[in-house]
């Protein structure tokens, strides 16, 4: 069990917080993914604004300084070309990030993995999402790192009437739908899967429902990753 709990650790080493730079400090705004040494995956709606960016890998509590931190500038900015910040029910909610160095990875900072192109999970798929979203609908951001299981909605669930419906698309996965959920400040973040005993982050947080964060039959939606590997694949290799 104790190396099974440890893998449970392993989806909280690879979420890392996007702060932007108001005055001469910086605030958490968003989550993201360190996929590579020098690269972070968040949601476009993250990052849509110019701002003066900055990513802490290895955060815990946000809210002060534990050692493990590393502070990283971002060297540049890739949103997906298709993103249209007036419509996050078209999709396209994914966004890449240049950091200006190289992470050092270490027990606290991990790469998350990618799956393969297309790879859709099924109903119920074990997940977790992590983040320092707001604690509850309208409340307030979490100082510490958490996470919350949030198995997998199918897509011809997620989209039926009295669900998303035609909101959802299938570049989209839909997760949880009980009484945990993403909220505002997750935004960005990892949906991270065990896809044959491996983990494997298959969403980025991307919407919850207007009127609230756990709304009845309104999961979490996420950017789904696997619909975006060639996008990213074609973005990192030409930069
Ligand atoms: C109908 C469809 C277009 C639609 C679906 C969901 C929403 N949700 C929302 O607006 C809620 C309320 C605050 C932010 N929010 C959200 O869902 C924001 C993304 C907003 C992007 C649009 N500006 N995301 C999050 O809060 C989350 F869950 F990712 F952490 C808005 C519109």
């Amino acid at each position: 069990t104790f190396c099974l709990k440890n893998q449970n650790k392993t989806k909280l080493f690879i979420t890392i917080s996007l702060q932007y730079k108001s005055g001469s400090s910086f605030y958490h705004t968003c989550g993201g993914t360190l996929i590579r040494r020098g690269w972070v995956m968040t949601a476009a709606h993250c990052v849509d604004r110019s701002r003066t960016w900055r990513v802490v890998l290895g955060d815990h509590n946000i809210n002060s300084h534990e050692g493990r931190e590393q502070y990283m500038s971002v060297s540049r900015v890739y949103l997906h070309p298709n993103w249209n910040s007036n419509n996050v029910a078209g999709g396209w909610d994914i966004a890449l990030l240049r950091l200006s160095s190289d992470a050092t990875l270490n027990n606290y900072v991990q790469l998350g993995a990618l799956p393969p192109s297309g790879q859709v999970l099924p109903h119920n798929n074990p997940c977790y999402i992590s983040g320092w979203g707001r604690t509850q609908t309208g409340g307030q951001l979490s100082a510490q790192l958490k996470q919350a299981y949030l198995p997998v909605v199918d897509h011809k669930t997620c989209s039926s009437y009295g669900w998303w419906g035609s909101t959802v698309k299938n570049s989209m996965v839909c997760a949880g739908g009980g009484s945990e959920s993403g909220c505002q400040g997750d935004s960005g973040g990892p949906l991270n899967c065990s896809v044959g005993g491996k983990w494997v982050v298959h969403g980025v947080t991307s919407f919850v429902s207007s009127s609230g964060c756990n709304a009845y039959r309104k999961p979490t939606v996420f950017t789904r990753v696997s619909a975006y590997i060639s996008w990213m694949n074609s973005v990192s290799v030409s930069a």
